[in-house]
């Protein structure tokens, strides 16, 4: 099934967590980990432990916070004072702009801009050096252009009022950048990327040009440019740089924003790439009679620097702290946000995406914990096994264009990753993935050297270039994870020059799935020596689909003393601490539970943990749940079903023992033992035909 993109999707409707009624299998292929795992010092198991502590700590040290300091202004003078300056300040000419070049040649229907000064400028401005929106519309129109957006990137309103452009039916749109020597911040970018080619999709303004300006058109301008040119046509930096330096001469001439954009796409730049001298008409203006600098108020330059802005955007820290709790990648317009939903939608559950409107569930398949009745299935069904990673969940959406993360709330944020497809037509849009669609968790790897490294496990697979594959067996799509996403990415690793995979935020695997055979090596060799959390193990289908939300067949075994629920925590009448979870969309009050917070949590003022998500273990002997972690990624609480699964799970208690025994006698049955037969037999074939290869 191929989905297309609909760019006028709205938000999706809102729905119960039902359940579906599906059942849901290699060998043993985590040959790489336990390679390096004797070079791994804490298990997995530990490193879950340590990192609850490090949360705890984190959180007292939160609340210990003393209350941030408000800026007050610096005094500056009397009040008359201040405003006959503010005035002369408002007509003030931005330096070099009366020499600075007006507008520079189209790429595509883009067009570089100084900023057009209004009407109250007239004064400052003899009529033949005149540049308002009257002039640039007449300019465009001697060119044979219509202009039919305005992109503003200056971080002031002094230049112009916007309605010199709405009165002439042209829409005006402000992403503030403060300039300076901060290059525009990624969200402003991602703002910038997707208005660009909302205008330039809608049939209305096929023929419309943009026009895009900050004070004099060469930095801000040139950087937001350069990022749509990469984006939506696939340049590199260094052809990108280039083609708008031929518009736009001299182009971009700082070196930060150049440096900026190499470092965004993670690509090397070529000693042939220089950075341009300062124009003269902005150069002689930045130094008074003394020859000091004055005060920049070009590029890089307006009066009211209150937005944000960075300097290198993707900056690797040495020794930066990592936690499961960061906030990744950069945010994205609601409205980008929307139409990718929809396509997830789309995939996972196509007969949803007619029905209603309202606010879209995360669609990702959801394991239930394993009990006494549903143990069966591994009987009845033919399962493989894999550790259960603990770290924060996130589909991933690749698309040309930019790769998303999809949390748990459902939400998507933009992080610059590369992946090639199998396409070997190099001129192609079809060179990278778009609309790829997978499921994982992202882990923190504790490196031998001690180093935290970030890492993307992905364990499942449900769209290849906008092709469901949702409906094929798990076996399949997960040979095709590998075949398709990550052999060309590995090819491109080791062939491209210019790329430089090792800057990408995190770094991405396929997981490994076990044989059940070799779960007992799994549970007490492998997971202990991973060098990342674990906190059990997930029993896959091998025949199953892809099920979203809650899959009966997907199941989860924790060890007992992480078996949690996330409740919703209030503090009552009467200081009584109340334990929630959600029941179709409402939340339920659960009577008779009670909550201790003990060690870490002992001395903190519970009031403040009011409203918040709270994971808690089952305290058997005192007969209590106990506060583990705030899950600062989740905004609704656990659903009252898996309440009561987690309840059936902890009273049915699954032991390690109970597990293993099971599965001894499971790997047994002829299902089993004529399916794991065929598996080593491929598998040698397989070795086999490498050492031939090889040799
Ligand atoms: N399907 C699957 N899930 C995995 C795997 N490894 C880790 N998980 C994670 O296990 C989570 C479900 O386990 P739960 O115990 O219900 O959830 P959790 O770990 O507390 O996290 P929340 O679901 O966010 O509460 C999923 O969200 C997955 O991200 C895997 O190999 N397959």
């Amino acid at each position: 099934m191929t989905v297309s993109m609909d760019l006028n999707a709205s938000p999706l409707p809102e729905e119960d967590e039902e359940t579906f009624e599906q059942p849901v299998g290699n060998d043993f292929s985590g040959e790489e980990y336990v390679e390096h795992a004797e070079e791994r010092v804490e298990s997995s198991v530990q490193i879950h432990r340590r990192e609850r502590e490090e949360r705890r700590k984190r959180m007292r040290e939160c609340q210990d916070e003393p209350p941030r300091r408000v800026a007050v202004p610096p005094h500056r003078g009397s009040m008359f004072q201040m405003r006959s300056s503010r005035s002369n300040e408002k007509r003030r000419l931005p330096q070099g702009w009366l020499d600075c070049p007006p507008s520079g040649k189209g790429i595509e229907r883009i067009i570089p801009s100084k900023v057009p000064l209004g009407e109250s400028f007239n004064d400052a401005v003899e009529p033949g050096k005149r540049y308002s929106s009257k002039q640039v519309l007449h300019q465009q129109r001697v060119l044979g252009r219509e202009i039919g957006l305005v992109i503003d990137l200056t971080n002031t309103s002094r230049y112009y009022p916007s309605a010199d452009w709405l009165t002439k039916g042209i829409k005006h749109l402000k992403i503030p950048c403060r300039g300076r020597d901060a290059v525009p911040d990624n969200e402003s970018v991602n703002n910038f990327v997707w208005e660009v080619t909302q205008f330039f999709n809608s049939q209305k303004h096929t023929k419309k040009h943009i026009l895009v300006h900050c004070t004099h058109g060469h930095n801000r301008t040139g950087f937001m440019i350069v990022h749509f040119l990469v984006r939506s046509h696939l340049m590199t930096v260094t052809q990108a740089i280039l083609k708008f330096s031929e518009a736009r001469p001299p182009g971009i001439y700082k070196q930060d924003y150049i440096d900026a954009l190499y470092t965004f796409y993670h690509e090397r730049k070529p000693k042939t790439v220089t950075c341009p001298p300062t124009p003269e008409w902005k150069r002689s203006s930045d130094l008074d009679l003394n020859g000091e600098a004055v005060q920049d108020d070009g590029d890089g330059d307006d009066d009211d620097d209150d937005t944000n802005g960075g300097l290198l955007q993707e900056k690797h820290v040495e020794n930066e702290v990592l936690t499961n709790d960061d906030v990744l990648g950069d945010a994205i317009p609601i409205d980008q946000q929307n139409v990718l939903r929809y396509f997830c939608i789309s995939v996972l559950m196509p007969g949803r995406v007619n029905q209603g409107r309202g606010n879209a569930q995360f669609p990702g398949s959801h394991p239930v914990s394993l009990n006494r009745d549903n143990l069966q299935l591994l009987r009845q069904r033919y399962y493989y096994a894999t550790w259960k990673a603990d770290g924060t969940r996130y589909m991933m959406l690749i698309t040309y264009d930019g790769c998303y993360l999809v949390d748990r709330n459902f939400c998507f944020r933009r992080v610059q990753m590369r992946f090639p497809s199998r396409s070997i037509n190099e001129d192609s849009s079809e060179r990278f993935h778009h609309l790829t669609l997978l499921d994982g968790e992202m882990i923190i790897d504790k490196l031998s050297d001690g180093k935290l490294e970030r890492r993307y496990l992905a364990y499942d697979l449900m769209a290849i270039n906008s092709q469901s594959v949702s409906e094929r067996p798990f076996s399949e799509r997960w040979k095709l994870l590998e075949k398709e996403v990550f052999e060309p990415r590995n090819i491109d690793r080791s062939t491209n020059p210019i790329y430089r995979y090792d800057m990408e935020p995190f770094r991405v695997r396929r997981k490994d799935f076990w044989l059940l055979s070799t779960v007992t090596k799994l549970l007490q060799d492998f997971i202990p020596r991973l060098s990342h959390a674990a906190d059990g193990l997930i029993f896959q289908g091998w025949d199953d689909p892809y099920v979203p939300r809650t899959h009966e067949g997907l199941l989860k075994w924790k060890y007992p003393e992480m078996n949690s629920v996330d409740f919703l925590f209030e503090v009552g009448n009467g200081n009584r601490y109340l334990l929630y979870v959600f029941e179709r969309g409402t939340k339920k009050l659960l009577e008779g539970n009670r909550v201790e917070f003990r060690d870490e949590y002992a001395d903190v003022d519970v009031s403040t943990l009011s409203g918040k998500i709270i994971e808690c273990s089952w305290d058997q002997a005192e007969q209590t749940w106990v506060c583990m972690r705030i899950r600062v990624d989740k905004s609704t609480p656990n659903e009252f079903n898996t309440f009561k699964k987690v309840k059936r799970s902890i009273s049915d208690n699954i032991t390690e023992e109970v597990l293993l025994d099971e599965i001894s006698q499971i790997v047994k049955l002829p299902m089993y033992a004529d399916r794991m037969a065929k598996a080593h037999q491929q598998q040698h074939h397989q070795h086999a035909h490498m050492e031939k290869r090889r040799r």
